[in-house]
C-alpha cells in the first residue's frame, strides 16, 4: 500500500463498474497488508481485512489473486509471491528487481502450480509493452529491444541540459522531487533500468533473464560539459538500453548513449520513457508514455489482474519456462559509431599523433571539431565511424599513451540507426 499498491485500491474502487463490464465478473479486494497498520494513504481501507504479514495474505482462503507491490528482490515480495504460486494462486507484481533476478525461478514455479505470473508494471511503468511483446508481437523474431526506461535519469539529463547545471545539482533537485529510488544507485547506476531491459530481452529472444549479463554504465559521469557538446554535433545524451540477437549471441547495454536530436528517442523529456522493439515482420514500433507513478504503474497492474480475471493464461515470458535457453552472452560486439571528447595539448603535431594512433587501430574519423580555449588544453570532439567498442577501448589506452591528452579521454557510444 505505498505507491502503487494505493493506485491499485484507487482503480478497484473508482473503476468497480467499467472492470466488471470488461472481463466478466467483478474484481474486489479482499484483504491488505503493509508495515504501518494506521497510516493515513488517502483510501478508505475500512471494507478489507488486514495482514501484517503479507505471506498471511497471499495465503488467505479469500484472496483468488494476490497484487505484490512491496518491492526489493528478496525479503517479504519475493517469500509472499512464491506462497501465492506454491499455492496455486495468480500473482502480479510491479517488481523488476526481484523478476531480473529470480525470474527464471518464479516462472518455473508459476508453471508448476498451474499459476499466471504478470509483471506488466515491472517494465516502464504505464506502457505495455509487455503485452506488445508477448501478444501482439507474437508472430515475429525480434531482432532489437531498446529504450530509455528509468524515468529518474532522463528527468536528471534533460533538466541538466535545460537549466545547464551540473549534475550534481541536478542529482540533489531529483532527491528533493522524491524522484530518486531508496538506493540511488538503482537509478542513476543503471541498474534499475538494467533490471527491465534484462526482462524484456528475455521475452524478445526466448532466453533466460540474464541481469549479469547486461553490460551497465551508469549517468553519474555525464557532464555539463558533454551534454554541450553533444547538443553541438546534434545529439542528446540519454541512459538507452539496447538488447540485441547477434550470430555471437545475445548483446545486452545501459549506458549513457547519443541519440540524434531530433529522432523520437532524442525528442523524450523528463521522465517520460520509451521502448522501442524491432521484429522481422513488424518493422519498427515506438511506446511512449510515463515509467512511473501511482497511476500508470497501477493502471499496468490493473491491465494484469484484469487479464487473469478473463482467464487470460500466458507463460510469464510469453513460452514455457522450460524451453528459455540460458542466454549466451556477446560483450558489446555490435559496431557503432563513438563520440570522444579529449582536452589535447595544443602544441605542432598533437593532433597528427592522436589520429594516427586511431588510424593504426583502424579507426576512422568521421567528424572533428576543436573550441576556442582560454589555457593550454584545446577542447577537442571526434565523432568515429563506426567500430568494434572493444577496438576503440584498446586505441584509447594507446591515445591516453601519446602524452598530449590531458586526463581519461571521455567516449560514448553513438546509438546504431
Ligand atoms: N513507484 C513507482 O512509480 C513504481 C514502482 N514500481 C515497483 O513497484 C513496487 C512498489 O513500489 P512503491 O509503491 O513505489 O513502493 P513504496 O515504498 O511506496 O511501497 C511499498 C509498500 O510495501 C510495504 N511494505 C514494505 N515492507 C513490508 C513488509 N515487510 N510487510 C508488509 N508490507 C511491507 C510498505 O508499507 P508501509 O507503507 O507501511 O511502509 C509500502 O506500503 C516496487 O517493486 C517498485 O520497484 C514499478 C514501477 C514504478
Ligand atoms: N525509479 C524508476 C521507477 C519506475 O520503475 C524510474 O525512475 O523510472
Amino acid at each position: 500500500m505505498g505507491t502503487v499498491g494505493t493506485g491499485v485500491i484507487r482503480i478497484v474502487q473508482d473503476s468497480a463498474d467499467l472492470l466488471a463490464a470488461r472481463t466478466g465478473r467483478p474484481i474486489a479486494i479482499s484483504a491488505v497488508s503493509a508495515r504501518t497498520r494506521n497510516k493515513d494513504r488517502g483510501v478508505d481501507l475500512t471494507a478489507y481485512g488486514w495482514e501484517d504479514d503479507p505471506v498471511a495474505l497471499a495465503k488467505r482462503g479469500d484472496v483468488d489473486v494476490f497484487v505484490e507491490v512491496v518491492g526489493g528482490s528478496d525479503g517479504p515480495a519475493k517469500a509472499a509471491t512464491e506462497a501465492a504460486l506454491a499455492a496455486g494462486k495468480p500473482v502480479v507484481t510491479a517488481n523488476k528487481a526481484m523478476l531480473a533476478i529470480h525470474g527464471q525461478a518464479l516462472a518455473e514455479l508459476a508453471e508448476a502450480n498451474g499459476a499466471p505470473l504478470r509483471f506488466e508494471a515491472a517494465v516502464a511503468g504505464g506502457i505495455p509493452c509487455i503485452k506488445a511483446l508477448t501478444e501482439g508481437l507474437a508472430g515475429n523474431n525480434i531482432t532489437r529491444v531498446s529504450g530509455v526506461m528509468n524515468g529518474t535519469c532522463n528527468y536528471i539529463l534533460t533538466r541538466m541540459e535545460n537549466s545547464g547545471l551540473p549534475y550534481e545539482d541536478i542529482f540533489k533537485e531529483a532527491d528533493a522531487l522524491g524522484y530518486l529510488e531508496a538506493d540511488p544507485n538503482l537509478d542513476v547506476g543503471g541498474i534499475d533500468a538494467g533490471h527491465k531491459l534484462a526482462i524484456l530481452s528475455a521475452i524478445a529472444f526466448g532466453t533466460q533473464v540474464d541481469f549479469e549479463g547486461v553490460q551497465l554504465q551508469g549517468i553519474q559521469e555525464v557532464s555539463i560539459d558533454d551534454i554541450r557538446r553533444a547538443g553541438d554535433m546534434g545529439y542528446r545524451i540519454k541512459l538507452l538500453g539496447e538488447a540485441r540477437r547477434t550470430d555471437a549471441g545475445i548483446e545486452q547495454s545501459m549506458r549513457p548513449t547519443l541519440v540524434p536530436a531530433t529522432s523520437p528517442l532524442g525528442q523524450l523529456e523528463g521522465g517520460t520513457n520509451m521502448v522501442v522493439i524491432e521484429g522481422d515482420a513488424v518493422g519498427q514500433i515506438v511506446l511512449r508514455g510515463a515509467g512511473a507513478g501511482e497511476g500508470p504503474t497501477a493502471s499496468a497492474v490493473m491491465g494484469d489482474v484484469a487479464d487473469i480475471a478473463r482467464g487470460l493464461h500466458i507463460p510469464p515470458f510469453g513460452q514455457p519456462a522450460a524451453s528459455l535457453a540460458p542466454a549466451t552472452r556477446a560483450a558489446a560486439v555490435t559496431e557503432c559509431a563513438h563520440y570522444l571528447r579529449l582536452a589535447l595539448r595544443d602544441e605542432p603535431g598533437a593532433l597528427a599523433r592522436v589520429a594516427t594512433v586511431l588510424g593504426q587501430a583502424g579507426i576512422s574519423i568521421d567528424r572533428m571539431r576543436q573550441y576556442d580555449h582560454p589555457g593550454t588544453d584545446a577542447p577537442v570532439l571526434i565523432v568515429t565511424h563506426p567500430c568494434a567498442p572493444a577496438a576503440l577501448a584498446a586505441a584509447l589506452e594507446g591515445v591516453t599513451a601519446t602524452g598530449v591528452v590531458s586526463g581519461a579521454p571521455v567516449a560514448l557510444q553513438i546509438q546504431t540507426p
